[in-house]
Parts: structure tokens; C-alpha cells; sequence
């Protein structure tokens, strides 16, 4: 069986109903893809408190973790299959230290879109792109 790889990401939004979309470190796995920043939930972990947790050790920021994005999208990579979850999240700090990411980009709806995604992500991309965030309350 392929390893199992649970992971969550963070769709964050700013004011203006921009979401931050990351890009991987050339020297990670799925270098150079977009994605939401985030990574593996581990053990004893709630999704929430593992995105708590990576946002602090990625960014050095703190978020508040709003509702989910959508279902698990499930991918199958070469290395293993990732579910992915991704939640709605607001910065409460501004730190953005570039720790495992390459760059870092406030993209409005319709830019999502253009981006390349890693597998995993496109789906919810998509998602976030079509959404009503002004309705959305956390
Ligand atoms: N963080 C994150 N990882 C994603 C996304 N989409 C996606 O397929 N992945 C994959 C890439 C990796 O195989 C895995 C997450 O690993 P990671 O390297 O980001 O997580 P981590 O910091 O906990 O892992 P590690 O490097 O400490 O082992 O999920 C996404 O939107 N965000």
C-alpha cells in the first residue's frame, strides 16, 4: 500500500478578500508548486492544532482557524497519497518569515486560477476561487 500522508494547509484571507497562496522551496518535495502553507498532522494532533502549530514553525505567525474549505481532496503522488484538508484562517501576526517557502503571494479570486498547484491543491483551489468570502464569518 502507498504511505497515507495527512496534511492540512491554510487558506488565509486578508481584509481586502485576498488569500495567500505559497510557493515550495526548490529544495522540497514539489519545489516550486504553489500551495496552501501548512504541512503533516501529527500525532495526538487535531487538523486545527497541526495548523496552528506549522503556520508558527513556517511564518513564525499566529492564526485564528476558520471553517473548512471543502471535502479532503485525496491525490496520489509518486512518493505516497496526501488528503489534504485546507481551512479558511486569518493572520493575527505579520511576521512572514520565509522559512520553507520560496515566496509568498495575496492572490484575489480569479488570480487562484493561474497559479500551478501541487495535485493536491488544485481542487480547493478552485474551491476558494468560486466562493462567496464575504459570507464567510470566524
Ligand atoms: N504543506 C502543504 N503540503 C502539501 C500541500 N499539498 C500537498 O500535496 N502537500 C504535500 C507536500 C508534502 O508531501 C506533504 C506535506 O509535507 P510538508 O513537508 O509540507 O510538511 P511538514 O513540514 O510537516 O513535513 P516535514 O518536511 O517536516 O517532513 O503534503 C499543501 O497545500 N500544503
Amino acid at each position: 500500500m502507498t504511505k497515507q500522508i495527512h496534511v492540512v494547509g491554510a487558506a488565509i484571507l486578508n481584509a481586502q478578500g485576498q488569500v495567500l497562496a505559497s510557493k515550495r522551496a526548490d529544495n522540497r518535495i514539489l519545489g516550486t508548486l504553489w500551495e496552501f502553507p501548512g504541512g503533516k498532522i501529527e500525532a495526538g494532533e487535531t487538523p486545527q492544532t497541526a495548523l496552528v502549530r506549522e503556520l508558527q514553525e513556517e511564518f513564525n505567525d499566529q492564526i485564528t482557524v476558520g471553517p473548512a474549505v471543502g471535502p479532503t481532496s485525496v491525490f496520489e503522488y509518486d512518493f505516497g497519497t496526501v488528503h489534504l484538508t485546507v481551512f479558511y484562517a486569518r493572520l493575527e501576526s505579520h511576521h512572514f518569515d520565509l522559512i520553507a517557502h520560496s515566496e509568498l503571494r495575496w492572490c484575489d479570486q480569479a488570480e487562484l486560477m493561474t497559479l500551478n498547484w501541487a495535485g493536491a491543491d488544485a481542487p480547493l483551489a478552485q474551491q476558494v476561487a468560486q466562493a462567496d468570502l464575504k459570507g464567510l464569518t470566524f
